[in-house]
């Protein structure tokens, strides 16, 4: 989050928010002697980092100039899939005329009911990463306000000088906005101002189709929104299997949403109560006009005003620089999460958390490049990936195998409707060892856990086909995947074999 973020509208859901993660009427503690560890930043990284050092009996201290709970809890995941949640259930609504629901084409969306909604979990969701519970609770010294080193081993909050033996620096990240003249002065939305709306936009103009910009994108369609998505590469999430984002393609234009792809945003400016943006493409210059633009265009890491080279923490446009075991160029003070991380995930934050604790305050040698790391885009379909991309391992001169189950012949995603999207596995060539998968599917986030777990622990696809799941599941589809794996090794000279044994047999 940025230093200008504060939680709208004011109601009391929000009141509520505030009351956990920021308090008003909070009093800092007063330091005395050193810390273990002393965490910067209260999103996931620092939260997990925090509670898990205290439950093993480091002292600690929290700092958060902001909220606790970081971008995920307050601008980033919570609101954006409950969101998302009540955008899905919207479109069904209105899709369900083949399952023997009537009036879905008559039906209308309440856009500020789904965000009070949301306002009401995230509130509810809060209590855990409240200050409260991390300082009576656990054990944790929560300090509000900007924590700056001014020594290698001091941090200084407010006025307070907390000396550490250990520091972990938790930051993250936060919108960056590409440099684009008139943008910033034409006023545009990012994750910190989109879940403070009230009303929803006429149009709407997202710049980059990212995780951020296809969610968000799909979302504000399914109320009701004109969306019009603007992308400078020549397609959406341009790190994920074509095939899966081309799948994706064809669901946002069927869904009304504007698709400009290998489009430059040349200029930006307001005209009277519409935005205007200027586009380009193959040098040919064009305009649309909307009522909000919604910029996801990616991060830029919380590095100012932290005092790094006090610290003699380097750092660059990407982030802080970390050696395997996350130990920064100050080997008192670690990283975790999208401050130093190329993968920024929740799920990443917390388990470079866990490295952090036992690097930092035991002799662990836990390296951040031993983790399989899944992730998965939540739009409808999700794309969910683990592992390397065909690319990727062909990149490293690894031979590979690729095998692909449609949803078409899943009978339970055929059943449910939802037989767009393809479970696909890439195999190191002459064996059953799991390189990379990618699922296409409705919930493909609930069923990239199995695969990741596979390559974690080191089971090949075989493992998976000799693992009966249940019937009818869209999980089916990896075991199908093995199914054909174990299809291919049916070599002629085995069938030929076969085939004469089982001659014999009869004989
Ligand atoms: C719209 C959106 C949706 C997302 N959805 C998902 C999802 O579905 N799944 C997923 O895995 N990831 C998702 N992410 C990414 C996820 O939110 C981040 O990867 C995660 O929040 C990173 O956690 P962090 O602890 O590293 O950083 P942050 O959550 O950014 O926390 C850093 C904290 O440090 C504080 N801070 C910064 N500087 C200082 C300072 N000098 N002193 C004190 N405090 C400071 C900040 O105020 C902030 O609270 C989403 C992101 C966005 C924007
Ligand atoms: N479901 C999830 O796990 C989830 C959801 C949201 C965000 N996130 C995390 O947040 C991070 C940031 O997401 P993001 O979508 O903002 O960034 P991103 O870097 O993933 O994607 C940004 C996109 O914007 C495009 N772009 C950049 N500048 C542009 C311009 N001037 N004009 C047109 N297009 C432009 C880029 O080409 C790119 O495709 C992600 O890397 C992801 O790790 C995760």
């Amino acid at each position: 989050m940025s230093d200008q973020f504060v939680f709208q509208p004011d109601t009391a859901e929000n009141r509520e928010l505030e009351a956990n993660v920021c308090p008003k009427s909070w009093i800092n503690p007063v330091p005395s002697g050193r810390y273990n560890l002393v965490v910067v930043g209260a999103g996931t990284a620092g939260l997990v980092c925090a509670a898990g050092a205290a439950s093993l009996g480091a002292r600690v201290a929290l700092v958060e100039r902001l909220a606790l709970g970081g971008d995920c809890l307050n601008v980033g995941c919570v609101p954006s899939k409950a969101l998302i949640r009540a955008s899905r259930a919207v479109f069904d609504a209105r899709h369900s005329g083949g399952f023997g629901v009537v009036g879905g084409d008559a039906l209308l969306a309440d856009f500020a009911a789904a965000l009070q909604r949301m306002r009401r979990l995230r509130a509810g969701i809060s209590r855990h990463d409240s200050a409260l519970r991390f300082r009576d609770e656990l054990g944790v010294d929560v300090y509000l306000g900007q924590g700056t080193f001014t020594a290698p081993d001091t941090l200084q909050v407010e006025g307070a000088a907390l000396h550490f033996a250990k520091a972990a620096l938790c930051t993250g990240a936060r919108a960056a906005i590409p440099p684009v003249p008139g943008l910033e002065e034409a006023g545009c939305l990012t994750n910190e101002t989109v879940f403070s709306l009230t009303s929803l936009p006429a149009r709407l103009a997202v710049i980059g189709s990212g995780p951020v910009g296809c969610e968000l994108a799909q979302a504000f369609a399914r109320f009701g929104s004109k969306v019009t998505l603007v992308e400078r590469g020549s397609g959406i999430l341009g790190r994920e299997d074509r095939d899966a984002a081309a799948i994706l393609e064809t669901a946002f234009r069927r869904e009304g949403i504007e698709l400009e792809l290998g489009a430059k945003l040349v200029r930006a400016w307001s005209s009277g109560s519409e935005k205007r943006l200027l586009l380009e493409r193959d040098g040919v210059g064009f305009e649309i006009a909307v009522d909000a633009i919604l910029v996801g265009a990616g991060r830029a890491p919380n590095t100012e005003g932290l005092g790094l080279e006090a610290a003699g923490v380097e750092y660059d446009k990407s982030g802080v620089k970390v050696n395997d075991y996350l130990q920064t160029t100050n080997r008192r003070i670690y990283a975790a999460g999208d401050i130093c991380s190329g993968y920024k995930f929740t799920h990443v934050a917390d388990a470079q958390a866990r490295i952090v604790i036992e690097n930092s305050l035991f002799p662990g040698r836990r390296k951040n490049s031993s983790l399989t790391v899944p992730w998965c885009t939540y739009t409808d379909p999700e794309v969910a990936h683990v592992g390397m991309y065909q690319a990727d391992a062909l990149a490293r001169g690894l031979k590979v195998e690729t095998l692909t189950i449609p949803f078409g012949d899943v009978d339970r995603a055929v059943l449910d409707g939802e037989s767009e999207g393809f479970a696909r596995v890439h195999l190191k060539k002459g064996s059953d060892v799991i390189l990379g998968a990618t699922i296409v599917a409705r919930h493909a986030g609930e069923m990239i856990g199995e695969v990741a777990l596979a390559i974690n622990a080191g089971l090949g696809l075989s493992a998976i086909g000799r693992t009966i799941h249940p019937y009818p599941t869209q999980a089916e589809s990896l075991r199908k995947l093995a199914d054909s794996y174990n299809r291919g090794r049916l070599t002629p000279r085995v069938k030929k074999l076969m085939g004469a044994w089982l001659r014999w047999q009869r004989e």
